[in-house]
């Protein structure tokens, strides 16, 4: 028999990369569930042959019920994040947070003996400029006005105090896939930085279904390790090289110096040691990233990078917080 999966946030950047390795495997039927828009359909249709797809809402429980019955495992990944989540906190506490609950629910009704397989984030811990080796028994004190990590603690314990098996990985910096946005401005130059790829967050995903022992009912932190770290100002500089930006010259004050999460996972072995997920370091990360970008696009932003960084700098709220000197924002922003 078949192992049913359900696979929700199945178009996301994290949530793709899971799908494509679920169905490398022979050994399960798959579902997922997602909003219904054009990025969603132009990444599921092409599997509805090999895939059973729902689109839905998370937060209603009418959708939920369709996609709770008879489930082996379930990867839940749907949310919405940063920067949306910034911008809507209300929204995101609404998806992440009773989005979850709802799923929960129904998996308590509908399929009780499911394995319940969850993903967190690293801005639970807020803000480790000064304290940069994170351990997962730390203290969740989240950034302050980071409504995101909030939605994220409250889906954790409602995991915890359900009646299903679960394991909760708390994801580093997952870099490849997203797009650049006003985020980039809010982390200080200097912060410890520890990235993973979404190929390798997948996989640790994929892998704790079949290490369900291993890992039920415990807390992991998810990062590439000792390979993918770096600080942030050096993994900026990188990226502008690879882009053809050229160098990373932007203002004093254009970045916020306190107030954003990252940092190394001290413990972050513990869970590859059970996995085995990690299959690439920061080197290959930039590979990956550096083969995306044709050579005309690299071209045209080497000749544009001036107007291109002028723009950028314009999405800078801590850089816009100084000109207008808004004393609640530099406070946020800086020391
Ligand atoms: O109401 C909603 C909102 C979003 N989504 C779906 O959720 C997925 C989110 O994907 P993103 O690319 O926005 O997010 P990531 O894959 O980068 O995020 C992953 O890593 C984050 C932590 O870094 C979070 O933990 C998140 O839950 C996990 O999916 C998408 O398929 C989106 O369509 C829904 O199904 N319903």
């Amino acid at each position: 028999m078949k192992r049913a999966i359900l696979l929700t946030g199945a178009s996301g950047t994290v949530g793709y990369q899971t799908l494509l390795q679920l169905l490398e495997r022979e050994t399960y039927t798959i579902t997922v569930f997602d909003k219904k828009n054009e990025m969603s359909v132009k990444r599921l249709s092409p599997f509805s042959d090999r895939i059973e797809i729902v689109y839905g809402d998370i937060t209603n429980t009418v959708d939920v019920e369709k996609i709770a019955a008879n489930k082996d495992a379930v990867i839940h990944l749907a949310a919405i994040i940063p920067p949306i989540a910034d911008e809507h906190p209300e929204l995101a506490k609404k998806v992440n947070t009773e989005g979850t609950r709802i799923l929960i629910e129904q998996l308590e009704l509908q399929s009780p003996n499911t394995f319940f397989i969850y993903s967190s984030s690293i801005s639970v811990y807020g803000d480790r400029l000064k304290t940069p080796y994170i351990n997962v028994g730390d203290r969740l004190l989240p950034s302050k006005g980071d409504a995101y990590a909030v939605t994220k603690i409250l889906a954790e314990k409602i995991i915890q105090n359900s009646n299903l098996d679960w394991t909760i990985f708390r994801l580093a910096a997952i870099m490849g896939g997203h797009k650049m946005s006003k985020l980039m401005f809010h982390q200080p130059l200097d912060t410890s930085l520890e990235i993973a790829t979404p190929q390798d967050t997948a996989r640790a995903f994929v892998k704790a279904i079949n290490k369900q022992a291993a890992v039920s009912k415990r807390i992991f932190n998810l990062g590439g390790g000792e390979s993918c770290r770096i600080s942030y100002e050096g993994f900026l500089k990188r990226s502008f090289k690879m882009f053809g930006l050229g160098a990373l010259n932007f203002p004093d004050k254009a970045f916020a110096e306190k107030n954003f999460h990252c940092g190394f996972y001290e413990d972050g072995d513990t869970l590859e040691a059970i996995l085995n997920f990690r299959q690439h370091t920061l080197n290959d990360y930039f590979a990956l990233e550096n083969a995306k970008i044709s050579p005309l696009k690299k071209a045209a932003a080497s000749v544009f990078k001036r107007p291109v960084k002028w723009y950028l700098l314009k999405q800078s709220e801590p850089y816009e917080s100084i000109k207008n000197d808004d004393k609640d924002l530099k406070e946020l922003f800086f020391n």
